[in-house]
């Protein structure tokens, strides 16, 4: 046994866990929302690990391609068998972690068929189709993908390639892909799983193009899988990440579809072929709302993974010796390296509790659709898409101060972190690239801010900061009396100062140049005053749930949201210093406030992130482990590389061996 191992558990860690100020079981149930969320957690976890069907052969890592789609697949139809083991409503709670503990971060061939043909069928199919669809759905005896994206287009829909030419004397739509560019390109579980498939095409009736509409559509023959007539289809190949989904490409040579599959729940086209408008014109875009708002707890889970790998492995991890003779110290004592990963722990608490107000926001916007009200489109496509952009970019480049970090090890697949990587920083480009959905932001705020200098202002309160006239300069006199109404108001003033500089930038641009022109030219800083929009939201949100933490919880968790608040600000000084609103003094005040939010953090750490109540199963982390016994972990799960099922492997006998021989007998 290694003498770092005390009861089974390294000594390191299990004098970290003795430091907690707090519970960390009652610190979990606040974090998950509630005491009947963590009893159904250990429920689905106890369920989930007495089940052989869930286990990998070998750490997926050591998996092939073949292997890994395969694995997948067996794994995912054992665990929709079982679906009756959690509660299907709650799809964004029970349903995303069940998947998380039984699938890993691979994705798999059910993948876009849970996220999003699903939600497409619940959302813009009429009655007539749901009853038709859905349980086949459901029940898994069709399995369907979306499939939208092109190999020419992605971002732009409105230029999608792909026809649907409705043909009033057969009643059908006639798919057809004209050219390369209209192969539908890398819907998840396409290539070589799903037999159905949302398809995305544009609407061509009474030789009129209606624009981009979602048709249900038949791929594959439903008894021996092959692809239907003028259906050609495939594997796109290996990615950076989620390599046990199976992303395709489609093409349609004049491929014939009833009428009825074109989804009519808000856009119809009647039997001679009269076309029905929507209600509002981007209702048909609901399902890439619906996941912009889920990614964000997904996006939060990943990090939290990433932290909590991080930290216990900073607590484990020696090196260096600061008084020579004293022993070499935990690496989690270097004040750098807090800085390096307390601030992703921070922000990955920050994207969680946003994450459950975009739910709460996505479920009254379904509940007001019902009643036929689109009041709240714009409001929640402009905070997904925002909420979208920021979090997946920041959770990337935490990931990587993360892995960092961990030094060596963390570039070892043994860490996790290249599997969490490649499976978060996809986030960044599907659901709408980055940048472009920030520019989606920036036109909510532009109209914000048209209203504001109309002075006819009735803004929604998210966006309520932009008609407020703020102070001049900050009020922040000491770190110690910086107050949650004072931070922020500093971000308040930042976000609304970006606003309105992009803006005016804007406004001066449209003077001289076209708008297109004058968007383009204003487009960097119109992305800013975005970020700085999302990131003001975070904060309030983080802040505001702390402050209603019970007293205990909120001790510690002060210093987390106030970590968070101060790394925004001191990382971006400049613009706090813009014309004077903060002095360079005040910037230095908020840099130690974040060098003492590292400091009241460090003694809780461990317990913070135990508090994320990870089971070593969902890490898939040996640097990660609860018990800290990372060496023996590592050495063990090395084990595993096939180059190591014999001591001398073929390629030496072929080249080294004769290389290093002909070597010896020249000298
Ligand atoms: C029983 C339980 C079982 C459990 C089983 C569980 C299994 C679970 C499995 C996994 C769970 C894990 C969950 C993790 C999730 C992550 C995994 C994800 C996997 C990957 C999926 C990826 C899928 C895709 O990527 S699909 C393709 C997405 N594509 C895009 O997003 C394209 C982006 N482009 C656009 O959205 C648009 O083109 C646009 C918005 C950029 C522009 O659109 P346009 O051209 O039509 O716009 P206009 O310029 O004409 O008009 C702009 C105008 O419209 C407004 N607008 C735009 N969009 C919307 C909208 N959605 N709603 C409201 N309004 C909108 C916009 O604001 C403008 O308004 P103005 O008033 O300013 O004019
Ligand atoms: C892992 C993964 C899974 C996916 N799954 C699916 C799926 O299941 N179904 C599906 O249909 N699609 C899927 N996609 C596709 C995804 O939705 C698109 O890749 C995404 O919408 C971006 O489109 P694009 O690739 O065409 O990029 P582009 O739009 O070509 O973007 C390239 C660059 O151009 C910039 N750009 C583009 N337009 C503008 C603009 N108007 N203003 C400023 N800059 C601009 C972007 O910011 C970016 O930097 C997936 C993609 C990935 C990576």
């Amino acid at each position: 046994m290694s003498r770092w191992i005390q009861n089974g558990d390294n000594v390191d860690i299990t004098k970290e866990r003795k430091n907690a100020t707090f519970n960390t079981e009652r610190m979990s149930a606040w974090i998950h929302g509630g005491d009947e969320v963590l009893k159904r957690r250990r429920e689905i976890l106890d369920y989930v690990k007495s089940n052989p069907d869930f286990k990998d052969p070998i750490p997926v890592e050591f998996l092939s391609r073949e292997e890994r789609v395969s694995n997948g697949t067996r794994k995912i139809v054992k665990m929709t068998d079982n679906t009756d083991q959690i509660d299907g409503a709650d799809f964004f709670g029970e349903g995303m972690y069940f998947q998380s503990l039984v699938m890993g971060r691979d994705l798999h061939p059910l993948s876009l068929h849970y996220i999003m043909f699903l939600p497409t069928l619940q959302g813009q199919t009429d009655d007539e189709q749901l009853d038709e669809w859905l349980p086949k759905a459901i029940a898994r005896s069709i399995v369907g993908t979306y499939a939208q994206t092109e190999l020419g287009h992605g971002t732009n829909l409105s230029k999608l390639e792909t026809t649907a030419t409705y043909d009033p004397s057969t009643q059908e739509f006639v798919l057809h892909s004209p050219t390369i560019t209209a192969a539908k390109w890398w819907p998840g579980g396409l290539g070589k799983s799903s037999n159905h498939a949302i398809v995305v095409a544009q609407l061509y009736t009474k030789g009129q193009c209606k624009g981009p509409h979602p048709f249900i559509v038949q791929l594959r023959d439903l008894e021996t899988h092959k692809p239907m007539k003028g259906v050609r289809l495939g594997d796109i190949g290996p990615k950076l990440g989620i390599n046990g989904s199976d992303n395709g490409f489609l093409l349609f040579d004049k491929y014939r579809i009833p009428r009825k599959a074109m989804l009519m729940r808000y856009s119809k086209v009647q039997p001679d072929g009269t076309y029905i408008a929507p209600a509002h014109s981007k209702l048909g875009y609901g399902t890439m709302v619906f996941v912009r708002s889920i990614m964000i707890k997904d996006q939060a889970t990943q990090l939290g993974a990433a932290a909590t790998i991080a930290t216990r492995y900073s607590a484990v991890r020696r090196q260096g010796e600061p008084v020579v003779g004293n022993g070499e110290i935990q690496i989690l004592d270097y004040q750098t390296q807090q800085y390096r990963v307390f601030p992703q722990l921070a922000r990955a608490f920050a994207f969680l509790f946003a994450a459950y107000e975009i739910r709460d926001l996505y479920l009254r916007l379904t509940e007001e659709l019902t009643h036929g009200n689109t009041e709240l489109l714009p409001e929640i496509h402009a905070l997904s898409s925002g909420l979208k952009s920021v979090v997946s970019w920041d959770t990337a480049q935490g990931i990587e101060q993360c892995r960092l970090s961990c030094g060596g090890h963390g570039y070892s697949q043994a860490s996790a972190f290249p599997e969490i990587y490649g499976y978060a920083v996809g986030g960044c480009t599907y659901e709408g690239e980055n940048l472009v959905m920030l520019l989606q932001v920036a036109r909510y705020l532009v109209k914000a801010a048209e209203e504001t200098r109309k002075g006819t202002s009735n803004l929604a309160e998210i966006c309520g900061y932009i008609s407020k006239t703020g102070r001049r300069t900050s009020s922040l006199t000491s770190i110690a009396n910086y107050t949650t109404d004072q931070i922020i108001e500093d971000l308040e003033h930042v976000a609304r100062k970006q606003v309105f500089h992009a803006y005016d930038k804007l406004k001066k641009a449209q003077q001289h140049v076209k708008p297109e022109d004058a968007w383009n030219q204003s487009s960097v800083e119109l992305a800013k005053a975005s970020r700085w929009h999302v990131r003001l939201y975070l904060v309030k949100t983080f802040l505001k749930k702390v402050d209603k933490a019970p007293e205990d919880l909120k001790k510690v968790m002060i210093h987390v949201a106030r970590l968070y608040a101060f790394d925004i600000i001191s990382s971006s000084s400049g613009n706090f210093l813009e014309e004077g609103y903060m002095r360079p003094d005040q910037i230095t005040e908020i840099k130690e406030g974040v060098y003492e939010c590292l400091a009241k953090i460090r003694p809780v750490a461990v317990s913070l992130v135990d508090s994320w109540d990870y089971d070593d199963l969902e890490l898939k982390s040996v640097l990660g482990k609860r018990d800290g016994n990372v060496y023996e972990a590592l050495l063990q799960w090395a084990q595993n590389s096939q180059l190591n099922k014999s001591d001398v492997i073929p390629t030496f006998e072929k080249y080294l061996g004769p290389m290093m021989k002909d070597a010896r007998s020249k000298l």
